[in-house]
């Protein structure tokens, strides 16, 4: 039996900003599917909520294939899929060139061949792409360097198939600066981090689901990355 509910993928949805917007999803009676890569509690709950949740590992391509296949074989339509998944690695002279593949599989590769072998079963009268990068993307990093440029062909990507999938498949990014903190973070960290902006907050997940919905209901946005960044690019 076909699903009913417009459903919609997100990525790396088992903490933080992907189960904000996943449960979010969920209360718009929409059917969400997340995909996690270490198992946790929380999962039980998504289930009881009507949450498909698939476990997969992007770091390899057939760890990717095999999420595809699974996707393939549950859900015929598609009404988006969110790329949210990320892995938010520092720079490190002993395995850079490790990291740089982890960071390129992760938020490029990941992408790339969910979007190439998906876009056949997103709907054709409205339906989306939203990649979510980072506000370092267009910046540059100076600790997280493989991480920054890894977002950036992210960035690219939206780029290439806003082109290749219109005029169907609208697709854009979102690039956020700080959202919101990690538990070990101290205040000294947290200080630091709200200077860099001019409006000084750690605005929650919210920021990014009430930019998800935006995307969604939009008729004429592609092609596009979405800046979430409280005025960072004029904080000199
Ligand atoms: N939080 C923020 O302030 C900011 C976030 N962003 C971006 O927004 C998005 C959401 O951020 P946030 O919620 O902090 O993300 P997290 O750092 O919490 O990561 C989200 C999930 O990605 C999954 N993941 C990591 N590596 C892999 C992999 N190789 N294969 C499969 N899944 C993987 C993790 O799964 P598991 O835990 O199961 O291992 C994790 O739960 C990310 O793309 C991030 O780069 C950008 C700027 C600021
Ligand atoms: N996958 C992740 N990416 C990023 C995170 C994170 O926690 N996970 N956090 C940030 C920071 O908030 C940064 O924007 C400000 O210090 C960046 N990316």
């Amino acid at each position: 039996m076909p699903e009913s509910k417009p459903v919609i993928l997100i990525t790396g949805a088992a903490q933080r900003i992907g189960l904000y917007c996943a449960k979010a999803l969920n209360r718009q009676d929409h059917k969400v599917v997340i995909s996690y890569r270490r198992q946790r509690p929380v999962l039980d709950t998504l289930t009881e909520k009507g949450i498909d949740c698939i476990q997969a590992d992007f770091s390899t391509a057939a760890g990717v294939e095999a999420f595809i296949d699974v996707i393939r074989q549950r859900y015929p339509r598609l009404r988006a899929i969110i790329h949210n998944a990320s892995d938010w690695k520092t720079d490190s002279d002993q395995c850079q060139a490790e990291i740089f593949a982890q960071m390129m599989a992760v938020h490029a590769q990941a992408p790339m061949l969910i979007n190439r072998q998906l876009a056949s079963l997103l709907c054709t009268d409205k339906s989306d792409i939203i990649h979510l990068t980072d506000y370092v993307a267009s910046t540059g990093s100076s600790k997280h360097m493989a991480y920054a440029a890894s977002k950036a062909a992210l960035e690219n990507l939206t780029l290439s198939f806003a082109r290749l999938l219109a005029p169907k498949i609208k697709v854009n990014a979102i690039a956020p600066a700080l959202i919101c903190f990690n538990e070990g973070d101290d205040e000294a960290y947290r200080q630091k981090a709200l200077q860099k902006s001019l409006l000084r907050i750690e605005p929650g997940e919210q920021e990014v689901m009430r930019t998800i919905t935006w995307l969604l209901e939009s008729d004429y946005v592609t092609g596009r990355i979405i800046a979430l960044d409280g005025g960072r690019h004029l904080k000199f």
